[in-house]
């Protein structure tokens, strides 16, 4: 599979194009996003090596693909928990979370102890709109999931990394490598950087709106939301 990464200032411009000329509402391609996340969960983790998904979502979007992948795991039989501490008040975000509540899916303030009582981590704190230094309160969770030895799910970037230039030289993100990366829509030029498994989701993208970013359209098989790209692609991008 041939793949060519998208900035974070078109990842942008593509996202808002989808909402405007494209007519999908950021609901549709949010689900569209975590439904992609939970497949990546399902290929990654089988139910039969632990169901217990922590999934640590961020104050963004990239939270909110945490939240919809959270709901679809439930369904499927594993046992997510939610660390979620900066909640934002907007209703897409507030109805996501109502979905998960009324699963009875707890939400823990303690990320430390959480990861003591999880098969496998979902990092959806930060994606494509993150800048500068880590701030409070994720310093510790990025150092932690730098830290830890269970297996680690980014989405669409490792949180801390840059999204243009990849693992940061300082700072608590310092040395974070996760297992498995899923780009959404498109790799970001930090997968240059990426050592793991490398899946894309998000199966929306019209062929001429790939094609206006110079992107590929990855090969998914069936009815499959990601599509897996062979180890080392990354590197030749
Ligand atoms: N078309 C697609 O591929 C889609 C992808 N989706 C996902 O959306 C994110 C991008 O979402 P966005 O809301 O623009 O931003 P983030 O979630 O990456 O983060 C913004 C959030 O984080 C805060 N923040 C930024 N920098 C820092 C920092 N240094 N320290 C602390 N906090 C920081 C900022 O204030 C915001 O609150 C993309 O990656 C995909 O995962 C969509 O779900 C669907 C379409
Ligand atoms: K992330």
């Amino acid at each position: 599979m041939a793949l060519r990464t998208l900035s974070a200032k078109n990842a942008a411009a593509l996202d808002q194009e989808l909402m405007s000329a494209g007519a999908f509402s950021i609901d549709q391609l949010m689900e569209l996003a975590g439904l992609s996340v939970s497949q990546a969960v399902f290929k990654l983790q089988p139910l039969s090596k632990g169901k217990r998904i922590l999934v640590a979502c961020g104050p963004g979007n990239n939270g909110g693909d945490g939240l919809v992948a959270a709901r679809h795991l439930f369904h499927y039989g594993y046992q997510p928990t939610i660390y979620y501490p900066k909640q934002s008040k907007n209703d897409l975000y507030q109805r996501l979370t109502t979905q998960l509540r009324d699963l009875r899916i707890p939400f823990t303030s303690d990320f430390e102890t959480a990861l003591h009582q999880t098969d496998h981590i979902v990092d959806a704190i930060f994606g494509f709109s993150f800048s500068g230094e880590v701030r409070e309160p994720f310093p510790k969770v990025i150092q932690a999931l730098r830290d830890t030895k269970l297996p680690v799910l980014a989405v669409d970037a490792p949180s801390s990394w840059n999204i243009e230039s990849g693992p940061p030289d300082s700072g608590p993100g310092k040395g974070f490598m996760p297992d498995a990366l899923i780009s959404l829509t498109a790799p970001k030029p930090l997968v240059k950087r990426f050592k793991g498994r490398h899946f894309i989701g998000g199966r929306f993208l019209s062929p001429e709106m790939a094609e206006k970013y110079g992107l590929d359209l990855p090969k998914y098989e069936g009815l499959d939301q990601v599509a897996e790209v062979p180890a080392g692609e990354g590197e030749k991008l």
